[in-house]
Formats: C-alpha cells, structure tokens, sequence
C-alpha cells in the first residue's frame, strides 16, 4: 500500500496572506486541524490549530496575517512511498501530519496517523481474507490449536481429511480425537522447534504432517499442524515400484533374447531395442536410435511399412544389412488401443535351423518309410518284404507269389525289363523253404554255343579247352534248390528241347557226358516278352511254355503302379545314403511330380539309375531336380492302339530309329563296354543284348 491511498485530498490551503480568523473560519468549516500554506502548489509551510491558539493567547489578534503562525520545516511525503514508510516517518518525528507531494512538488493532500491506523486495520483484514481464501485452497490441510491444545483455525481441507465438521472441531481440544496429532503439537509448543514431515495414519488414509509453534511476541500462543495425504501418492509410488520392476524384467528378458528384438510406437519411433538388433543394425548402444525413426535407422524395414504397424507377421523371410533375417512382428494393444509394434528379426544361425529342419524333414520321410516298410512286413511274408511297393496290383502279387513259394510248381514270370522279375524270383526261392541254393542263368546274355553247357554242364574232355574233371552245370548247382532261368524267351529252340525232358523226367547228361543225373531242382523262368507271340512267331516250344506256366505271375509295369514310385525313391535314397555316407532327404513333392509322369520304359531298374546319378550330382540336402534326367523315349514296346494303323506303323518306325540311336549314343558314351551302355540306358544286359540284336548294331569295339 502507498502514501497516496491514504491520503486526504479533502485538505484546506491557503494563501500567505490570510488572516487568523479567515484560518479559524477553514478549520471549523471542515472540521480539520491543520491548513498548508502554498503559493502556485508549492508548500509554503502549515498552520496548525495549536499555532493559532499560541498566536491569539499572546496576541489576541484575530485579524493578525497568519504569517507569524505558519511552520516552516514541514515534514512531507511523496504520494508513491509506501504506508510503512510514512508510519515510520510520523513515529520518528512524532507528529500527527505529514504533507503528501507529487512528483513535482506540488502539494496533493495530507496525511494522518489516523487515516495510517485505518489503512492498516483495512490491510490487516485484507490479510486475513486473503490468508483464510489461501488457506481454503491449499490441498494440504491445515489446524491450529491453542496453547491447551484447543482447535481456533483450520481449513475445508482439514475437516475433509480428518472427517469432521465445522462444530466438531471449533474450540474443541483434539487430545482424545487425534491423540497422534495432538501429541505431536503438544511437543512442539512445548519445545518451540518444528516437526517436519512426520508420518501418521488417519483411518485408512496415510499422511504427512509437519508441526510448527505459533508465537505472538515471542509468546507461544498454540501451534498449527500442516498435513498431507499421500494415500494416492503411496498407491502411484507402488505401481511405479512394479511398473520399474516389469521393466527391469522386459529390459533383461530383451537381453537374453537369442533374435533381435524391437519396439516402435505409433509414430514408428523406437521406444526399446535390445543388443541383439544393435549388432544386426551394427550400432553399439541404444541410446542413438531411441526416439528415432525405426524407418531412419533399419530403412530395410521401410519396405514393410504397410504392415508393420497393426499386423501381426510370422516368418517373413528379409534382408537386413546384407544379411538374411526372419521377421515376425505383434502389435501391442493396451485396452484395445494399439500402442506399438514389437518385431522380433531371426538371422543367427539361420542355416543351423534349416540344417535341422531339414533334418526333421529326413526323419520324418524316414518313420513314414520305417512305417510303410514295417506294415508291408506284416501284411506280407518277409521273403517279399525287400520289394518295395504299396500298390494294389504289387500287393496281390506278392500275397499270390507267396502261395506259389510254398508249392512245388514251376513259375513263369512275365514283365518289362526292370520290374523286379528276378526279385520276385529270389524272394519265392527264399519262401519256399528249399534247401538248395538260388541260381540264376540269364539265357539272352550267354552265346548261344556256350549256354548248354552252363545248363547243363560238361564231362571230362567234352570239348576242347573244357576243364578237366567236367564242370557241374547251373541245373545240378541248384539241386533241391531254384534254377531262374532268366529271358526264357531267348533260350535257343534246341535247349528247349532239352530242357523239356529234365523238367518231364527230372533227370539229364551233362554236355558230351554218358552219367544221368538226377536233380530236384525248381525252375522259375521268367521273360520280358510277351510268350503268346513267341510261340506264334514259333522261337519258343508251346509244350514246354505250358510246362513252364505252371504258375504265371505278371508284374506289372512301373507307369501302371505310380502310387510305388515315392515309396521307390525313398527306398533307394537311403540305400545310396548307407552306402555314401550322406544324409540326402530326398524329392521335394514338387519334382516328384516329374517322375510320376514319365513312362519309365526301363521301370524299377530305369528310376533307380536315374536317381543314383541325381544323387550323386546333388549337391544340397535334396535331390537337384536338375540333375534328373530322363530320356525323351517311349518305350518301343509300349502299345499304341487308339492310334489308326499307318500313324502307329510311322510312330513306331520312329521310335525304332530313336532307340537305335540311343543304343548307340549309349554305347559311346561308355567307351563301348555293353555292361555300362545298359546301365546308362536303366536296361538289363540282357535286354541291351537283344535290343543290339534286333537293331544290328555293328560290333561295340567300334565305339571304344
Ligand atoms: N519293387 C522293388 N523294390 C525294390 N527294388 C526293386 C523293385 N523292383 C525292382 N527293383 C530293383 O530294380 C532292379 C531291376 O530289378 P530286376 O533285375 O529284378 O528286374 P527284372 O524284371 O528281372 O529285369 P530284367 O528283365 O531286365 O532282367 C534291381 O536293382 C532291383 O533290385
């Protein structure tokens, strides 16, 4: 407050020349006790009511000049110094006036020690108003008491906090109501120190509260307790406490995680990022990218940016600063707002993880063949469980071989070249429970002069050059035994003839020999031409066919059973994995489907070839489907019927042209030896043997 708030504007001026009486006359009109005395504003000096009471007791002179009453060393005030000061002004001079001048010096009023006392009682109430408004405001709560600890102020925040009214706390004594509170101020009036931030518990409500003494005059007259409640406070620190611990838990987790690992709000900013995504993005510390970009500093992932944010990816694969990298990514909801991404990126050892899917994967295609081979075995007898195959029409076969085993008739087995003739053979030898041994004589691969004698054996000095002693023949090697006599079909006319009687008679002489031997030898023949039209075209004895077909057993073309060929290929991957070493899985479903539509004209044989060279060109854990290759042929053999006669005569001149070409490529390419040229082919000797028969292809040593 200032000088000038105070001050009476109302005052009484006059001129120098004024009289006694005309000053008397002013002071009664307005009731004051002082006049200043000015020329043109300027204070001149004042009259005072005591002056002039001098003045007429000495003088008695009421038309005097009041000249000879005005003071001069008037004490003045400017208008702007404050009301302290211009109490302390008329305390010091003690006088009961002072003039207030403006900044020029004019005179503007005067001012009392009884205007100062009401503006202070006014500024004092002020104060008060101001202080209880303040009071009733704060959020802490407030209450005073006096020295006998009865309540005299407190604020609406204090009767909220301790639960009371206005009647239950004014000049009440708090002792029995709040012993903790009134324990506290009873200390502190006592001692006259403050008590800070103690620690209390109201109802269910925790506080803080400080205590300090009230002193009038250096009198302690009460104390007053200031409080605080910091149940919510307490609440938020504790939640704080466990939101730090789950983020110490995240962070370390974070750490521990083996792939990198992310976190972007919705604004596409990185809120954390563990080490792991550190060295994938190549920066060492965290601090850099925090609040960045995640588009600024992993710009590779800026080409997902369209779902980055709100889908959820699994196994994406990326390129991440060069290297390969699975991206997974889960958006973050919190009451069903999104509030960021988390992307997890996998690239340590990603070729760890193929290796053992794809190990997996070889396991697996191993119990699925374990299993099939396991159920085959049971269904079937094992003598046939090495014929791999879960085809129908091989099924029925083996189940019908089987009952053919265990009978004492002579078999024929038909089929192409590579059907597994000689497998079903040998397995009806091992079924049939005799105790002789299993030989095999392929009759298209032995010259024609020589092929007696392998039957039936020489005597001593049968022909020149023949062993000494003679040389049992294939027919007393399988003596309570099976004699196969494979491509029966080629077996000269002259032999059948032969081969009619031992099987009529059970009994023979071996070649330039006098001796019959008897035998009991099981015969199982078998060819890959059709019989019916050997014996139209007459290069095979009807009687000794129907000796012979006994029993016949077809097997069936390998394009007629296609459901065996994954089965096959299972089977010889493994087998050239014993053999090699290696651990190939096999064909991906997907080239499969190569094989499943070839014809195979060289069947079981023909797939097994092709995959052994396949297999040995692959490189990787899967067979390279570019490394299987089959040949553009079509068997000769194959028919052609829904064809009109003169297209199939011109389709199966071609075929005979192709095929002779190929025997001859064949031949070439390895170095004229028949044996590999066959094997090339997926042909059995027997069949390249006649195919170079029927085609007169000159002598191989031409190709060396
Ligand atoms: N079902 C099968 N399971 C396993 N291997 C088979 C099967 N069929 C054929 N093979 C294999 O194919 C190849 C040819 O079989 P096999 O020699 O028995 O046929 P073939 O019909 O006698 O042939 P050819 O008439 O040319 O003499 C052999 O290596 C044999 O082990």
């Amino acid at each position: 407050m200032k000088t000038k708030h105070l001050v009476t504007y109302n005052f009484i001026t006059i001129h120098q020349d004024a009289t006694v009486r005309e000053v008397l006359q002013s002071f009664l009109d307005y009731r004051q006790d002082i006049a200043c005395v000015v020329e043109e504003k300027k204070l001149i000096g004042i009259v005072t009511k005591y002056s002039l009471y001098r003045w007429l007791l000495d003088h008695a002179n009421l038309e005097a000049n009041i000249i000879h009453c005005i003071k001069r060393d008037v004490v003045t005030l400017l208008e702007e110094e404050s009301v302290y000061y211009a109490k302390d002004l008329l305390v010091k001079e003690n006088i009961g006036h002072a003039v207030v001048l403006n900044k020029y010096e004019d005179v503007v009023g005067i001012i009392s020690k009884s205007e100062l006392i009401k503006g202070f009682i006014s500024e004092r109430q002020n104060l008060v108003n101001r202080l209880q408004t303040l009071m009733n405001n704060l959020q802490e709560s407030v209450l005073s008491v006096d020295t006998h600890l009865h309540v005299t102020s407190y604020n609406t925040s204090a009767l909220t906090i301790l639960h009371k009214t206005k009647s239950e706390l004014t000049g009440q004594p708090i002792t029995q109501t709040f012993p903790q509170i009134a324990a506290n101020l009873r200390a502190v009036i006592r001692t006259k120190e403050i008590i800070k931030h103690k620690r209390l518990s109201i109802g269910d409500n925790t506080l803080i509260a400080s205590f300090i003494p009230l002193k009038e005059w250096d009198t302690i007259t009460g104390a007053m307790v200031v409080l605080k409640d910091i149940t919510d406070f307490e609440y938020i620190a504790d939640e704080l406490e466990t939101t730090k611990k789950l983020e110490n838990m995240l962070d370390n987790a974070l750490e521990v995680a083996y792939d990198g690992v992310v976190m972007i709000d919705n604004e596409r900013n990185i809120t954390k990022a563990n080490k792991e995504f550190l060295s994938l993005i190549g920066i060492s510390n965290s601090s850099s990218i925090l609040g960045t970009s995640i588009d600024t500093v992993a710009p590779e992932l800026t080409n997902h940016k369209h779902t980055i944010h709100s889908e959820k990816i699994v196994g994406e694969l990326i390129t991440i600063q060069g290297k390969k990298a699975i991206l997974t990514q889960t958006p973050i909801y919190q009451d069903e707002q999104q509030v960021g991404t988390i992307i997890k990126l996998i690239s340590k050892q990603l070729d760890v993880w193929k290796d053992l899917l794809s190990h997996l994967e070889k396991l697996e295609h191993e119990l699925t063949y374990y299993k099939e081979s396991f159920t085959a075995m049971g269904q079937h007898a094992g003598p046939f469980a090495h014929i791999v195959s879960k085809s129908s029409s091989m099924e029925e076969l083996k189940q019908k071989a089987l009952i053919a085993a265990r009978s004492f008739s002579n078999i024929l087995i038909t089929g192409k070249s590579g059907t597994g003739k000689e497998l079903i053979a040998d397995g009806i030898h091992s079924a049939s429970g005799r105790t002789g041994k299993f030989i095999k004589i392929n009759c298209a691969a032995i010259p024609e002069e020589l092929l007696e004698s392998e039957i039936f054996g020489y005597s001593d000095g049968a022909f020149t050059g023949a062993k000494k002693g003679g040389k049992p023949g294939k027919f007393e090697l399988a003596h309570e035994g099976t004699l196969f006599l494979d491509e029966i079909g080629d077996m000269p006319m002259t032999l059948q003839a032969k081969l009619l009687r031992i099987l009529q008679e059970k009994e023979f002489e071996r070649v330039g020999g006098t001796e019959t031997i008897k035998v009991d030898t099981r015969i199982i023949a078998a060819t890959n031409q059709d019989p019916a039209k050997l014996i139209a075209e007459g290069t095979f004895r009807e009687d000794l066919y129907y000796r012979i077909n006994v029993i016949q057993l077809h097997i069936p073309p390998l394009s007629e059973r296609q459901e065996d060929i994954q089965l096959l290929c299972d089977h010889f991957i493994k087998k050239f994995n014993t053999k090699t070493n290696r651990d190939v899985i096999g064909i991906s479903q997907e080239h499969l489907e190569k094989l499943l539509d070839y014809e195979w004209p060289g069947n079981v044989r023909q797939l097994e070839n092709v995959l052994e060279r396949a297999y040995h060109f692959s490189t990787s854990k899967w067979i390279d489907p570019e490394h299987i290759v089959l040949e553009k042929s079509r068997d000769p053999e194959a028919s052609d019927t829904h064809k009109p006669p003169n297209e199939r005569l011109d389709r199966e001149k071609k075929l005979q042209e192709t095929e002779k070409n190929m025997l001859i490529q064949a031949l070439k390419n390895a170095g004229g030896n028949r044996t590999k040229a066959a094997k090339l082919l997926g042909m059995s000797r027997s069949s390249f043997y006649n195919k170079l028969k029927k085609y007169e292809v000159k002598e191989a040593t031409q190709f060396m």
